[in-house]
C-alpha cells in the first residue's frame, strides 16, 4: 500500500473514533496525526479539488502549510480574534490592501516542518456531526492523489497595463506635488499588467517554479475557487509574533541584482549609501515604530542590511518589539497594515491618495496573508504576486515615491519587480 493510502487509513480511523472527542465544552474538535514527510505538498495540492486552497512556504524557517476547505469564515478581524480567544486552533487568511478581512478555519491543514508532517482535521461541534463527517470524507476523497509538477515553459503575450509609462509617470508627478505640499511624505504607487498565455496556466506549477527560482521569499497561494488563484513570492514579512514578542521589518529601497557578482556589489554599495533609498527605508521604519509605540514596552531597530533577491536587492531593517500584555493580532494587524512599504506616510492620506489615483483594484496585492493562533502568528506582505485566471495572468508591482524620486527610474523599478514572476514565462516581444 502506498504511503498516502496508509495515512488516509489512519485519518479514517481517527474520524471513526470522533465520538470519543466530542464534548460540550470545545466548539471545534481537532483530530491530529503525525507522520514523516513522504510526499511533495505542491504535487499533492495540484491534485486536490476542494476549495478554498491555501499554501504558505515560510521565508525564514523550514515550514510549509497547505490547507483545504473551510469550517468557519470570518470577514471581520474582531470576530476572528474573538474566536481565537476561546479556541485552540489556527486561522488562515489575512487582509486585502484596503483592510478587508478574510480569515478561515480550514477543514484540513497539513504542516510540514523539517522532515515531519502534521495533519489536522477540524470538526465544528456547532453543526450536525454526520454532516461534518460527510464534509471531511468528501475532502479526503482525493487525499491519496498527487499530480506531478510540470515545467511552465509557455510563451505569454502582453495584453496591456492599467497605466502606460506616461500615465504612471504622471501619477508619480502628482505624488511629488502632494509631497512638496506636505500632504504626504511617501506614497507607494503600483501598476497592474495583464498577460495572456498560449494555454491555461496551472497556478501550482507556476508557484513551484517561482519557489525554485525566487530564493529568500515567502511563497503563497490562495484560491477561493479554481477560477481565480492568487500566487506570489514575496521577500517581505509583515510580522512574526511569539507570545508578546513581535518581529517586523522595514523593507524598502531597491537596486538591481543579476548573476554578475561584481555588478551586484557595486549596486549594493550604492544602495546602502543612496540618499533617496535610505530615506525611503527610514520612513517605513519610522512608520512602524510610530504605529507600534502605543502597544509596546520596548522597540529595537537594527542597522540597515541588504536583502538580495534574484533580480533586485532591497534595504531591510529588523524591528524587535515587546508588546504590552493585552495586545493581540487584531490590534497588531490593524496598526501595522498597510505599512509605508506598500501604502505610504501618513498612512491615511497615502491610502486616500492611492484610492483616488490608481485605476485598478489592488485587492490582495499589498495585502497580507498568514496564520494566526492565540500563542503565535506570522504574516507576509503580499507583493511580487499575480492572479492567475485560466490563461490570463495579472501581475502587480509598486514603488515607494518620496522626495527625490525620478518618475522614469521608479517606472523601471516596478517593471523590474514584476519580472520576478513574469520572467518565469517567455514573453513574446
Ligand atoms: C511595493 C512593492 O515593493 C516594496 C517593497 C520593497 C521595496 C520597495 C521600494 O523600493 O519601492 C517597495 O516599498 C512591490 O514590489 O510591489
Ligand atoms: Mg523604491
Amino acid at each position: 500500500m502506498d504511503t498516502l493510502q496508509l495515512i488516509k487509513n489512519q485519518l479514517l480511523e481517527l474520524i471513526q473514533g470522533i465520538e470519543s472527542h466530542s464534548t460540550n465544552q470545545t466548539e471545534i474538535i481537532v483530530l491530529t496525526y503525525h507522520t514523516e514527510k513522504s510526499f511533495e505538498l505542491l504535487a499533492w495540492l495540484k491534485a486536490q479539488q476542494s476549495y478554498p486552497q491555501f499554501y504558505l512556504n515560510f521565508r525564514d524557517k523550514m515550514q510549509k502549510i497547505v490547507a483545504l476547505g473551510k469550517v468557519r469564515t470570518f470577514s471581520s478581524l474582531t470576530a476572528a480574534q474573538n474566536f481565537l480567544q476561546h479556541s485552540n486552533v489556527p486561522l488562515l487568511g489575512g487582509l486585502t490592501f484596503y483592510s478587508q478581512a478574510e480569515f478561515f478555519l480550514p477543514r484540513i491543514l497539513l504542516t510540514e516542518q523539517a522532515n515531519k508532517l502534521t495533519i489536522q482535521l477540524f470538526v465544528d461541534q456547532a453543526n450536525s456531526l454526520s454532516e461534518e463527517i460527510c464534509q471531511l470524507l468528501n475532502i479526503l476523497n482525493t487525499f491519496t492523489k498527487t499530480t506531478a509538477l510540470e515545467p511552465i515553459n509557455q510563451s505569454i503575450r502582453l495584453l496591456g497595463k492599467k497605466a502606460d509609462q506616461q500615465q504612471w509617470c504622471d501619477w508619480v508627478e502628482s505624488a511629488l506635488v502632494a509631497i512638496r505640499q506636505g500632504i504626504l511624505s511617501k506614497v507607494v504607487l503600483a501598476n497592474e499588467t495583464l498577460f495572456e498565455a498560449e494555454k491555461n496556466l496551472n497556478a501550482v506549477d507556476f508557484l513551484a517554479e517561482s519557489e525554485h527560482a525566487n530564493f529568500g521569499c515567502y511563497h503563497f497561494l490562495f484560491a477561493e475557487d479554481q477560477q481565480k488563484i492568487f500566487v506570489g513570492s514575496t521577500p517581505e514579512r509583515l510580522y512574526h509574533r511569539q507570545g508578546q514578542q513581535l518581529h517586523t521589518e522595514a523593507l524598502a529601497g531597491t537596486a538591481l541584482r543579476s548573476e554578475d557578482e561584481h555588478f551586484n556589489r557595486s549596486q549594493s554599495d550604492w544602495l546602502l549609501h543612496d540618499e533617496k533609498n535610505t530615506y525611503e527605508n527610514q520612513l517605513v521604519a519610522e512608520g512602524l515604530k510610530q504605529s507600534l509605540a502605543p502597544y509596546a514596552t520596548s522597540i529595537r531597530l537594527s542597522e540597515p542590511e541588504l536583502k538580495p533577491l534574484r533580480l533586485v536587492q532591497h534595504l531591510k531593517r529588523n524591528i524587535f518589539v515587546q508588546l504590552v500584555p493585552d495586545c493581540r493580532d487584531d490590534l497588531c494587524l490593524q496598526t501595522i497594515h498597510p505599512t509605508a512599504a506598500v501604502a505610504g506616510l501618513p498612512k491615511q492620506s497615502a491610502v486616500e491618495f492611492l484610492q483616488k489615483t490608481e485605476n485598478f483594484d489592488r485587492c490582495h496585492y499589498a495585502g497580507t496573508l498568514g496564520i494566526m493562533e492565540k500563542s503565535q502568528a506570522e504574516f507576509c506582505v503580499t507583493i511580487r504576486c499575480a492572479f492567475i485566471e485560466n490563461n490570463k495572468i495579472r501581475v502587480f508591482a509598486g514603488a515607494g515615491i518620496v522626495e527625490g524620486s525620478i518618475p522614469l527610474l521608479e517606472w523601471q523599478e516596478i517593471e523590474r519587480k514584476a519580472l520576478g514572476l513574469i520572467s518565469l514565462l517567455q514573453e513574446e516581444q
